[in-house]
């Protein structure tokens, strides 16, 4: 049995598009004056088990260097995992070879954080647009294509007078219209979209990411979105997937992970994201982590994020929690102590939390306060 359908959430029954099961990305760093010799690995993704249901969108989210891109580039094997299992519709992706690997990058494709970037300024829209065609033999028929290049710029709101122009003379919102069009052009099934808007001024945000789920809507895609802002995922996602340090410490319904976050990491990450009721924002408690993410090349023992859990207890040092269903919600969390956090019973040791408490008789500055211990935390 596999990993995730060992504890996968309820969704795993349902038709899955994508299954990664215990996927390690281990990056070897290497010495000597031939650079042959190897010294260590960064461990960038470290046993990660998902499934993506057909038609739905996975928000991965986590902090820089915690494994996302990585991970999305391991799916579509830009680089090779080191073990583990990835099945997309039922293929085996990780023994296909030549001509089958081939056909089945058509069918995955992936728009980049930085449209500049990732789209040659020497080539007109056309010419981007032709290479994903002519890497695959559906170059030839010119009418057709031209009907190709028109129909996909129009469903990305771009008129057909682009095709003659190049990036630069695109603001940054219509040239990431054109990295969606370069993704869409050869008709995929999955979209892996690596920071797709946090590029983009916060006006345009939102434009692109009501493109990306009109698209879904049109076309039946899935996504799998990788980004390191909570607000921009909750928007789009129909389960999220929170990652840390390699690994992923929680996931759930989108809903269902800001209305009851059980990982201590979701809890901080999410007192971090601003909320437009000032009243709720007063009120609420922030968790500031302590420390920097250890590096991904000397993870800490037992639990990952146990150097910079206000809960961590020596269990945590010495056991790595498993990914488990929390209840029957589906919800999965990687703690040991979800339980205890949640209903209050564990107390924080050597707390740094920021707290604004609602019947405050002081200052408006409190937000300041550092206190030392609290044993009554609600949940956020
Ligand atoms: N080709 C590589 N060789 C060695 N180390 C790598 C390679 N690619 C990524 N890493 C390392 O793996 C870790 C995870 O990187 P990754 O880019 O997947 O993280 P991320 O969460 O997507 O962060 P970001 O949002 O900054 O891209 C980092 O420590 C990174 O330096």
């Amino acid at each position: 049995m596999t990993a995730a359908g060992a504890a996968g959430p309820a969704h795993v029954e349902e038709s899955s598009l994508v299954e990664i099961d215990d996927l390690k990305v281990h990056f070897p760093i290497k010495s000597g004056l031939l650079f042959d010799r190897t010294v260590g690995h960064v461990y960038a993704v470290d046993g990660v088990s998902l499934r993506i249901k057909r038609g739905e969108t996975y928000g991965l989210v986590g902090e820089s260097g915690c494994g996302k891109s990585t991970l999305g580039r391991g799916l579509l094997r830009l680089v090779e995992p080191t073990s583990g299992g990835i099945t997309f519709d039922g293929t085996d992706v990780r023994s296909l070879k030549g001509e089958q690997m081939r056909l089945f990058r058509r069918r995955i494709q992936m728009v980049f954080q930085d449209p500049m970037s990732s789209l040659d300024p020497r080539q007109s829209v056309e010419s981007l647009l032709v290479e994903g065609l002519k890497a695959h033999g559906l170059h030839k028929d010119k009418a057709e294509v031209q009907k190709r290049l028109k129909s996909t710029l129009d469903s990305v709101g771009l008129p057909a007078s682009a095709l003659h122009k190049y990036p630069h003379e695109f603001s940054g919102g219509q040239r990431q219209r054109i990295g969606i069009a370069r993704a869409l052009v050869l008709g995929p099934e999955l979209i892996v979209a690596d920071e797709p808007v946090s590029a983009l001024d916060v006006s345009i945000q939102a434009q692109v990411v009501n493109l990306l789920g009109d698209l879904q809507d049109s076309l039946g895609l899935t996504y799998l979105v990788i980004a390191h802002d909570l607000a921009v995922v909750r928007h789009i996602s129909d389960t999220i997937g929170v990652m840390y340090l390699g690994s992923l410490v929680e996931e759930a319904d989108g809903d269902q992970l800001y209305e009851r976050p059980l990982h201590p990491y979701t809890r901080a990450l999410l007192s971090a994201v601003p909320i437009p009721d000032p009243q709720v924002e007063d009120r609420r408690e922030r968790i500031l982590l302590a420390g920097d993410l250890p590096s991904p090349a000397d993870p800490p023992s037992g639990c990952r994020f146990r150097t910079r859990c206000p809960w961590s207890r020596s269990r945590c040092t010495e056991e790595r929690p498993e990914l488990r269903v929390f209840d029957n919600s589906g919800q999965r969390v990687a703690c040991h102590f979800a339980e205890e956090i949640l209903s209050g019973e564990l107390t924080m040791h050597e707390v740094r939390a920021e707290l604004v408490r609602p019947d405050a008789d002081r200052a408006p500055d409190v937000g300041a306060e550092l206190i030392q211990t609290r044993t009554d935390l609600p949940a956020p």
